[in-house]
């Protein structure tokens, strides 16, 4: 698990190793763990031009500190000094010394014909969007054909919600020190910050329990056990499915689908698209009743693709009130944003999986922090929220957020949504806490949709078909973390 932190956390816990240690040590292993993933990056220093942008900070001295290192082996540095009085004074002097020239925003930047440039303008200081003298260079550097590599983060991005005010440096790789911000795999920030870098500065001892998660890969497989000679079809988990209808079966087809390649334990189906899922898929239990005609399951599927009129809500209502999980999409979400009692009154895990339109039926727009609004839902409701977007949230009214590493754009296509419920219903039923269940999904969900994508453009049911590979490849362990 990757633990995803705030400014706040990181000062918090480089203040007694600041207090401690020599002047500078912490600085130095930043800059050096810098020049080296800039070295890797380069393929060698010798001949290489490199361009960095210097803010007033420590990000500038960081970025001062590595340009001196890169300079001392053969590359060409120019340093772009945004407020030449208050540059890092010993990273400048480093710099100079070690054979780098200095330059002003107007000055010979070297940008038109770098090979890499360092972004050191603002870090964990850095406050709303760039100013415009900054904002202005980044521009003209992501004209240029320089590599982008952003120093702690990408100026512009805020360090705990991801959110960009305007501007934002639009860096290919984030070089990261001593533990991986929030901001840089949800929202705009991770559109931002490219391939993640962490840097190890020593602060494992002094960092508080992550308040946000990242599963990895070796994460989601242990949390996806194999079945066991000791294992029948209902050891297994029975997952029930509320969704589709017979005018539009679609979503009831792609979520049983998806929920029995998850897990081919049992799958029940009760709704009105009973004959487009029985023809689908003959492996399922299905039936034209209600809920309570089902038979016996360990977790509900509720929502996608049912509608909301009255006969729907009494569904969703029936399905409530039992006191197993429950997952509710799309429809269901509509149903219970007006009747959010339902949920706060249940003992039962209950998830809910809204998208921003949805989510705002419950009273509050997403806005700029998703981490926040995640958590804030969660806890009104007393439920897990998945609140989907490129990076996916998973929040409960208490435990770690979880921030979602895997998908594609491609995944934004229509039926992926009722197969990410499908995974995650399977997930449940076979006894997953809940917002592991949905993290695990997400993950999951993700992971098929690149599989899928390697073909060109995919569709929902391409990810059901890619379930089963995804699923042994996670299983056997593909050894990717961060920034994949
Ligand atoms: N404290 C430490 O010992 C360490 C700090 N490190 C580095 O220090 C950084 C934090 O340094 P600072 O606290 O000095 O702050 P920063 O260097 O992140 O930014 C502060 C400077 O940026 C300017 N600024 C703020 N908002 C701006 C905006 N919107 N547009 C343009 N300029 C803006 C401010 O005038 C200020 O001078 C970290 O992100 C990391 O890179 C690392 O070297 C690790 C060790
Ligand atoms: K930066």
């Amino acid at each position: 698990m990757i633990g995803l932190h705030t400014a706040d956390e990181v000062r918090a816990a480089e203040a007694p190793l600041l207090a401690a240690g020599p002047e500078g040590a912490l600085m130095q292993r930043a800059a050096t763990g810098l020049a080296t993933v800039c070295l890797r990056l380069l393929g060698r220093a010798h001949g290489t031009r490199v361009t960095a942008l210097v803010g007033a900070g420590d990000n500038g001295g960081d970025a001062l500190f590595a340009g001196a290192q890169l300079a001392a082996r053969g590359a060409r540095v120019t340093a772009v000094l945004l407020d030449p009085d208050r540059a890092h004074p010993a990273g400048l002097a480093r710099l100079r010394r070690a054979g780098g020239r200095v330059a002003g925003p107007d000055g010979p930047t070297g940008l038109d014909r770098a090979d890499l440039v360092l972004d050191g303008i603002t870090g964990l200081g850095g406050r709303g969007g760039l100013r415009p003298e900054a904002a202005a260079l980044v521009v003209r550097a992501a004209a240029g054909p320089g590599l982008m590599v952003a120093v702690d983060l990408p100026s512009g991005v805020d360090p705990d919600t991801g959110a960009v005010a305007g501007r934002a440096f639009p860096a290919q790789h984030t070089v990261t020190f001593g533990a991986v911000k929030a901001g840089l795999v949800v929202g705009e920030g991770r559109q931002h910050a490219g391939q993640v870098h962490l840097v190890d500065i020593g602060l494992a001892g002094t960092l508080p329990r992550p308040r946000a998660v990242r599963l990895t890969d070796d994460d989601v497989a242990a949390r996806l056990e194999p079945p066991t000679d000791a294992d029948d079809k209902y050891s297994r988990g029975v997952v029930g499915i509320v969704a589709g209808s017979a005018t539009y079966p679609g979503a009831a087809v792609l979520c049983t689908g998806a929920a029995l390649r998850t897990r081919p334990g049992l799958v029940r189906y009760a709704g009105t698209a009973a004959a487009g899922v029985r023809a689908a898929w003959p492996e399922a239990i299905v039936t034209e009743g209600r809920p309570s005609d089902a038979g016996r399951v360990q977790a509900w599927v509720v929502g996608p693709g049912m509608g909301t009129d009255d006969g729907a809500a009494d569904v969703v209502a029936e399905v409530l009130a039992t006191d197993l999980p429950v997952l509710l999409d799309a429809d269901a979400l509509t149903l219970v944003a007006r009747r959010p009692d339902l949920v706060r009154d249940r003992t039962a895990p209950t998830v809910l999986t809204p998208h921003d339109r949805e989510f705002a039926r419950f009273g509050q727009d997403v806005g700029a922090d998703r981490i926040g609004a995640a958590r804030r839902l969660a806890a009104d409701l007393g439920a897990v929220v998945l609140l989907k977007g490129a990076a996916t949230i998973v929040a409960a009214p208490d435990g770690p957020a979880f921030v979602n590493g895997t998908g594609t754009p491609e995944l934004a296509t229509a039926g992926t949504g009722d197969v990410l419920s499908g995974i995650a219903g399977a997930l449940l039923a076979a006894g997953l806490p809940a917002a592991e269940a949905a993290a695990t999904a997400a993950h999951v969900h993700g992971r098929a949709g690149q599989l899928a994508a390697e073909g060109g453009p995919l569709i929902a049911g391409d990810l059901v078909r890619r379930l089963p590979r995804t699923l042994a490849r996670l299983r056997r362990g593909s050894g990717a973390g961060l920034g994949d």
